[in-house]
């Protein structure tokens, strides 16, 4: 790993879990987790989940939301506000998951407002960005990320984006069990580093974290995280069993 850049393990628990499993999941891995200061160790859990994990959370180990409103308060039925996830001890926030680009209409606009609302409430901005098969397959990955970081940083000052964290998720490997190879991931993000290189110069670029996400396990993580550029993983599916989740945080500390 490059230790300039602190890694980062991000659970995303996506909407898994009872109350009872995310609290056994808690007491199961607490005492175990490596010391922050080596490896930033998220999970990532359902908004009615947050207070609870907040207070159990060990020092090692801190609690994030998938999604928020960019608005403080309003008439926005169902949707989670940035103020309530900063008072509540929530300390990271996912942004653009394909799965909410897909499915509820979040667009790069939005990705772009709830990224700067984030930083505002201290939350630190986990933004999603990743190509379809189908732009995998006719070549133009990385206009297309490109574009998504261009547009998620539009306006947003290089403080700001040193306080956030990027998730290069290619949608086509998101729970198929089909990761990107290390090579292609590595291509990718070094793009992603590159529109960083380009909005705020080399300094900045060289400390925003850029991870990695889609069918990440303990088998892979070792070859994905020796890539140069790949800062750590967002992890679905393996990130929801404790000790999958310890191995993938012990390798970032390797
Ligand atoms: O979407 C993901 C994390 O945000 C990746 O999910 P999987 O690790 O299950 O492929």
């Amino acid at each position: 790993m490059n230790k300039l850049r602190r890694p980062v393990i991000a659970g995303n628990w996506k909407m898994f879990k009872t109350r009872d499993e995310a609290l056994q999941f808690i007491y199961a891995i607490n005492q175990e987790v490596p010391e922050a200061s080596a490896v930033e160790s998220i999970i990532c859990a359902n908004d009615v989940l947050l207070r609870c994990l907040v207070k159990r959370q060990g020092e090692n180990l801190k609690i994030g939301a998938q999604n928020m409103h960019f608005e403080e308060n309003g008439a926005f039925t169902g949707e989670t506000s940035p103020l309530v996830l900063e008072t509540t001890g929530v300390t990271y926030v996912i942004i653009g998951h394909s799965e909410r680009r897909a499915m509820f209409n979040e667009t790069d606009e939005t990705v772009n407002l709830k990224l700067k609302s984030a930083i505002k409430h201290d939350l630190t901005p986990i933004v999603c960005v990743g190509e379809s098969l189908e732009v995998r397959e006719n070549g133009t990955t990385d206009d297309v990320v490109k574009q998504q970081v261009v547009k998620a940083y539009d306006g947003v000052g290089a403080d700001e984006a040193l306080k956030s964290i990027i998730a290069y998720e290619p949608i086509w490997a998101i729970g198929t069990g089909k990761t990107a190879t290390p090579e292609q991931a590595e291509e990718t993000i070094k793009a992603i580093r590159n529109v960083l290189v380009s909005l705020y110069g080399n300094d900045v670029a060289s400390k925003v974290r850029i991870l990695y996400g889609g069918s990440v396990n303990p088998k892979n993580v070792d070859v994905l995280l020796q890539q140069e550029n790949i800062d750590g993983a967002l992890v679905g599916g393996a990130s929801l069993d404790p000790m999958s989740f310890l191995t993938l945080v012990k390798a970032a500390v390797k």
